[in-house]
């Protein structure tokens, strides 16, 4: 069994470049592990490439060279009892394989910039709505340690899909999501359209959502409806509802159905991903829209991470609160989405309020 006295292991095999992952489900106390110890993942530069493939998947919002779809093909099931460093195993790991992500020194002033060049679509309704997200890099302290931050993000998010990936090539990556992307095996398959935020009432689950958060939501039901319906999928629908994640609360529908080939999963994610939770509507000039003016790199955040297998059992989740760790630094990532009705500092704060998720465990 894994237990959180393992933090040493788990950041030990980090530093010796190792390709694994670490997860544990919502309302599941059995965290997960695999890792490759022989050769390394696959990198792969289209989702339909996943169909019949399984292992650990860590894929982008954008596909590139810089960033690819990576597949863990895992060789180890049982994380090592112990392990033996050698002089070998240091930092340098962090250092070569990927520079940090820099976030904007005056961070609300370039956030504002973009939240008015997005607002100019929405208004002029050429887009019903676009995902504005951003970047935070902060200082990290010298006794940082990803397992030890991973094991209390598993205390503190029971409802939240928590992880932790490292490969050469991705760097750290862990967080706590509740957005399930492809969930399921045999002739039993879920996704959900989650979308609106709210805080917490006094640690409860509010209730009641305004206009725009319902019509925000109301967006990604229609278009997994829409995309599933493309595959001749009719999905038995529950909600929306409202969810609870970390310390926020979300409105959920969820939607279950059978799949006419599990092995082409790969298919369905194409088509699914990304959702308007994390990218917009129309779905493709939001996609592009995003990459020509956000002005920073997201790669791994709003991608998806998560174990695939067709013949077995899949648990894809969106990567959203998120962090990637690197040398000296960490960096949080976190969006929102805009409507035409849509106001800079509620936008803001809700930014504020998804990078707490993690940034709460590290204080
Ligand atoms: C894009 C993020 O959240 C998505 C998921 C739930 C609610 C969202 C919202 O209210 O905007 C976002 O669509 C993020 O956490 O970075």
């Amino acid at each position: 069994m894994i237990t959180k006295d393992s933090y040493h292991i788990i950041d030990t095999l980090i530093r010796q470049g190792r390709s694994f992952a670490l997860w544990r489900i919502p309302g599941n106390e059995t965290i997960h592990f695999r890792m490759q110890s022989y050769g390394t993942p696959d990198l792969l530069g289209s989702y339909t490439e996943l169909n019949g493939r399984s292992g650990f998947v860590i894929a982008p919002f954008h596909i590139s060279d810089k960033h690819p779809i990576v597949l863990i093909q895992p060789d180890c099931m049982d994380l090592p009892e112990d392990i033996l460093e050698t002089p070998q195993d240091n930092i340098e790991v962090f250092q070569q394989a990927y520079p940090e992500i820099v976030s904007y020194e005056n961070e609300k002033a370039h956030y504002t910039a973009c939240f008015h060049a997005f607002q100019q679509p929405l208004l002029r309704g050429i887009q019903d709505k676009l995902v504005l997200s951003r970047a935070k890099t902060n200082p990290k302290s010298a006794s940082f340690s990803p397992g030890k931050v991973f094991f209390q993000a598993c205390e503190r998010y029971i409802y939240s899909y928590v992880y932790l990936c490292y490969t050469p090539l991705t760097g750290i990556w862990m967080g706590g999501t509740p957005e399930i992307l492809l969930a399921g095996e045999g002739n039993q398959w879920q996704t959900v359209a989650l979308a609106g935020t709210q805080r917490l009432k006094n640690g409860k689950l509010p209730h009641a959502w305004d206009q725009k958060n319902w019509q925000e939501q109301q967006l990604v039901a229609t278009y997994i409806r829409r995309q599933l319906g493309t595959l001749g999928i009719v999905p038995k629908e529950k909600g929306p509802y409202s969810a609870r994640a970390g310390e926020l609360a979300h409105l959920k529908s969820d939607f279950r159905f059978t799949l006419p080939d599990n092995q082409k999963l790969g298919d369905l994610i194409n088509l699914l991903h990304p959702t308007p939770a994390v990218c917009g509507l129309p779905k493709e000039d939001a996609y592009q829209f995003i990459l020509q003016h956000e002005g920073y790199d997201r790669s791994y955040y709003s991608g998806f991470i998560g174990w695939i297998s067709p013949s077995g059992h899949t648990d894809l989740y969106v990567n959203l609160r998120c962090m990637n760790i690197h040398a000296n630094t960490y960096t949080l990532f976190a969006g929102g989405g805009l409507l035409a009705s849509s106001k800079l500092e509620e936008e803001w704060n809700e930014t504020e309020d998804k990078m707490n998720t993690m940034r709460n465990i590290l204080e």
